[in-house]
């Protein structure tokens, strides 16, 4: 295949940041998805409707000239959000879902809850009125190995919750084991996103020839098996599984640091990252579906109606475009990519 035309694909997962940064990756996005999930972790946090509807102001104000974009907001879940909060985000009508951070699990999560099983109110808020519970499934325990943080989660937090509320709809954002896979194969009312760096590299990557900050995400790559695992979810044809960036800038200092940041920068290509993960199973075909129909069906949205061309060329990623007052690294800088964008 040459070339492959799909309906336009939205974004489920999406760090969009603020001020020059947003004015930055915002064309990124924009050139690809029609939508995207909006996620809410700035410093201060998207607490409240009012906060969502200032950072969609912002967000709609730096889209570049003559295209267009929705942003779907989420809102920040605390100790103290409140099931009124809940009742007037679904009434908004552009807030989508509400986000949970286990508190300390990533970047800017010093505000997220220190015990889920608080919120049930909230919970039970989102069950009724129907708004998407949106989950960073890691725990933060410290006796927990970095590597089953993920499956802790699920064991510890998700399946209780499930049980507590199983009419509740929950994303499982940015999975990354078979654990998650079997798990949202196994539940209802519950879906997953994918991120490209997920569907392309095992943990060895991290280490290839010395430490390699700009392939370090939360939660964190994993063995070949769980890629695999993702791979065959995604390709798939199971609704449950749908596109989610995960893309989440920091500045090049930020992350070549003795302390670096968690995120990996993919929105510039992220079109292009996906089509190589499917085609390298064979699975080119499945791409429209994971990319452009179920994420809109899981959240009640209508399909988007244009198209776009991914053509078989060869290009290379940059080393760096421009950011902040430091440079952004994008997945795979410097490398071959097979796929672009017309
Ligand atoms: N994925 C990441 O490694 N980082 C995200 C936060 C998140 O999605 O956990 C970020 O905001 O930088
Ligand atoms: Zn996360
Ligand atoms: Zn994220």
């Amino acid at each position: 295949m040459q070339k492959l035309t799909i309906t336009r694909p939205d974004d489920w997962h999406l760090h969009l940041r603020d001020g020059a940064a947003l004015k930055a990756v915002l064309p990124h996005t924009v050139r690809q998805f029609a939508r995207a999930i909006i996620m809410p972790n700035l410093k201060p946090p998207v607490r409240t409707v009012a906060d969502a509807a200032a950072y969609r102001d912002r967000i709609l104000a730096a889209i570049p000239d003559g295209q267009r974009f929705e942003p779907l907001m989420t809102l920040y879940l605390t100790d103290n959000t409140s099931p009124e909060e809940i009742i007037q985000a679904k009434e908004s009508q552009f807030v989508k879902a509400v986000k949970y951070y286990p508190a300390g699990a990533t970047t800017n999560s010093d505000l997220g809850v220190t015990d889920i099983r608080q919120c049930d109110r909230v919970f039970e808020a989102m069950q009724q009125v129907d708004l998407p519970l949106l989950l960073h499934g890691e725990v933060t325990d410290q006796d927990v190995d970095m590597f089953d943080r993920e499956k802790a989660f699920i064991e510890r937090h998700l399946i209780p919750l499930k049980q507590r509320f199983p009419n509740l709809r929950v994303v499982l954002e940015h999975v990354t084991t078979s654990d998650a896979v079997q798990y949202v194969l196994s539940a209802n009312n519950i879906a997953a996103t994918i991120t490209p760096q997920h569907l392309l590299f095992n943990r060895n990557i991290l280490f290839q020839g010395g430490i390699r900050p700009h392939f370090y995400c939360l939660p964190i790559l994993k063995r070949e098996e769980h890629r695999l695992a993702l791979l065959q979810a995604a390709t798939s044809g199971n609704p449950k599984f749908f596109l989610g960036t995960d893309s989440a800038p920091h500045p090049r200092n930020g992350k070549e640091s003795s302390c670096g940041c968690a995120g990996c920068y993919s929105a510039l290509h992220a079109m292009e990252l996906y089509a190589e993960a499917f085609e390298s199973v064979d699975a080119l075909d499945q791409l429209e579906a994971f990319a452009s129909f179920f994420g809109p069906d899981f959240y009640q949205l209508p399909r988007n109606t244009e198209q776009i061309t991914l053509t078989r060329t060869t290009w290379r990623v940059p080393d760096e475009v421009p950011f902040t007052e430091s440079g952004l690294v994008p997945l795979r800088a410097g490398q071959e990519m097979m796929w672009q964008m017309a």
